[in-house]
């Protein structure tokens, strides 16, 4: 259990009124304060362009929480909690208006957090005006959520219009795959098991298989996302940072810079896929009219708001190479996509083949171990292998099995947080390992932009996939041209 350490602050959370910010954040303060981790004296500050009274703004909370958590609200927690609210009605683009805000926060050497859960084209006028109001000194953090921009460019001014206010120590990006207990397990198995530790390289492992599937489409949010597609969504920063997590070296200690100095170092290792490649490394797709779960859906041009015109991606496979010592000839394969057959997200490690079979006379070709470590949802880690079945027999009779450890039974008493929780806590904590940098960031963009402009010089369109599908054919084609099968 993590103690209650930060010292008081001020917790402004811009964009109070947002999807994120309803759905996610403060349903994971709510349980922050439930476990007891917000220290007594701190204060979540709401901001919004709206006319909110105090007692209007308690009410959003209360119907956010009442509509986004699978839990009864606890009236203790809640008590403690609805006391720590406050609502300032600030136009974010107007630098006067936050004269306003300085009066809800404590000006003396308190922490203040400032969450800007806006679109990133308004960080910039956020942080000039919390700077006209005086309210910008060193225990001011601001933590920003993603995307950072549209491409390298754009995310360098972003990041620069920050940085002119806020050095990196105190600017905590978010990418929320960071805070998944399921992503940190990947550092326990990775360092804590000399097994994995001493097996993690191109000796022993074959291929790797990063999957985040989707069963939900855009939800809603065809502006955000026609502009963005799941490149940008979803593969520029959950991907690359969960494969950097898979492939970096150990860090020298658990501390932000060691962390992400290594996942920084894959991100330059990647390969660039240039037009030369793209076509044999790369499929998209976009989700058609299908049927998940027994429930017809319609596809991505039907949404709400669609323009029928758009060539946006919906599902992205990729083949990524590392040109590294340790993962020399090791092909990394990610797929990502909305409307798939289910959730789910996994890293499956493939092992490479025995050398030498001395059980031939039971067992042709032995299948190489496989493990899976399955972030969401039955949380857990499996490893396939081979046992002998008992028995008397003059051979040995040899069968797949599967060591399963599933968290929720191996933890049972354990609730496992959302990742928002880990990451506000860490935020408010001033740790920022789970945070991302702004040179990954930078990498990321720099990698990802080589693909758009590749698949703009072939003149490369998604293919058509049913939703409830697990995307266009090519997906399934991109590993069977290496000899090898999605899992
Ligand atoms: N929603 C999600 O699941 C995820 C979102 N994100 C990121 O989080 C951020 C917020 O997203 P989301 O909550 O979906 O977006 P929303 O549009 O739902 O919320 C943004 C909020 O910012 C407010 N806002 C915008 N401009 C101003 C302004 N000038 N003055 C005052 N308020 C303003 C909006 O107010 P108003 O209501 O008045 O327009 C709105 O409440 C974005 O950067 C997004 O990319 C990241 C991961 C997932
Ligand atoms: O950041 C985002 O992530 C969600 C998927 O997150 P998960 O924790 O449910 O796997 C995705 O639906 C959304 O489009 C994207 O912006």
């Amino acid at each position: 259990m993590v103690s209650q350490t930060h010292k008081p602050c001020d917790l402004v959370l811009f964009g109070t009124k947002g999807d994120l910010a309803r759905r996610k954040l403060l349903p994971s303060l709510y349980q922050l304060e439930k476990a007891e981790l917000l220290n007594a004296n701190s204060r979540i500050v709401g901001v919004a362009r709206h006319e909110l009274s105090q007692s209007e703004y308690v009410d959003l909370v209360h119907e956010a929480l009442q509509t986004f958590m699978k839990e009864e609200i606890c009236e203790e927690t809640w008590s403690r909690f609805s006391a720590k609210l406050d609502y300032c009605k600030v136009d974010m683009k107007n630098e006067a208006e936050y004269s306003e805000l300085a009066k809800h926060v404590d000006q003396s050497q308190r922490v203040m957090v400032n969450y800007f859960s806006t679109p990133p084209s308004i960080f910039g006028a956020i942080c000039k005006g919390l700077k006209a109001a005086g309210l910008i000194n060193d225990e001011t953090r601001v933590v920003l959520e993603k995307p950072i921009g549209h491409d390298l460019e754009s995310s360098k001014v972003i990041n620069d219009q920050v940085a002119e206010f806020f050095s990196e120590d105190q600017t905590y990006r978010i990418d929320h795959y960071l805070g998944k207990e399921t992503t940190l397990n990947l550092l326990a198995l990775r360092f804590a098991n000399s097994l994995f530790a001493n097996n993690w390289d191109h000796n022993c492992i074959d291929h790797v298989q990063i999957t985040v599937a989707e069963e939900v489409g855009i939800e809603g949010r065809w502006g955000y996302f026609d502009d963005a597609g799941q490149m940008r969504d979803m593969v520029q920063n959950h991907l690359l940072q969960v494969l950097s997590l898979v492939a970096m070296n150990p860090p020298v200690s658990l501390d932000a810079s060691s962390v992400r100095d290594e996942k920084v170092r894959v991100m330059k290792c990647l390969r660039p896929i240039t037009k030369e490649t793209v076509k044999e490394k790369t499929v998209r797709g976009q989700y058609s009219a299908g049927v998940i779960k027994g429930k017809s859906v319609p596809g991505y041009l039907e949404e709400e708001g669609a323009n029928t015109e758009s060539n946006t991606e919906s599902f992205v496979a990729l083949r990524v190479d590392i040109d590294n010592w340790r993962w020399s000839g090791v092909p990394f394969y990610l797929r990502t996509g909305k409307r798939m057959p289910e959730k789910l997200t996994e890293i499956v490690i493939h092992f490479k083949n025995m050398p030498h079979n001395i059980f031939k006379e039971s067992y042709g070709t032995l299948p190489a171990n496989v493990l899976t470590i399955r972030m969401q949802p039955r949380e857990g880690v499996e490893v396939q292998m081979l046992n002998k079945v008992p028995g008397l027999d003059d051979h040995m009779v040899l069968q797949e099995t599967k060591l399963d450890l599933s968290f929720s039974e191996a933890f049972k008493d354990q609730r496992i947080a959302d990742a928002y929780e880990r990451l506000l806590l860490e935020a408010l904590l001033g740790n920022q390992s789970l945070f991302v940098r702004r040179d990954e960031v930078e990498a990321a963009w720099s990698w990802v932009d080589g693909i758009f402009k590749a698949w703009e010089q072939t003149l490369d369109k998604p293919k058509p996939y049913p939703a409830g599908t697990w995307g266009p054919e090519g997906a399934a084609l991109l590993l069977a041209k290496d000899g090898r099968e999605w899992d």
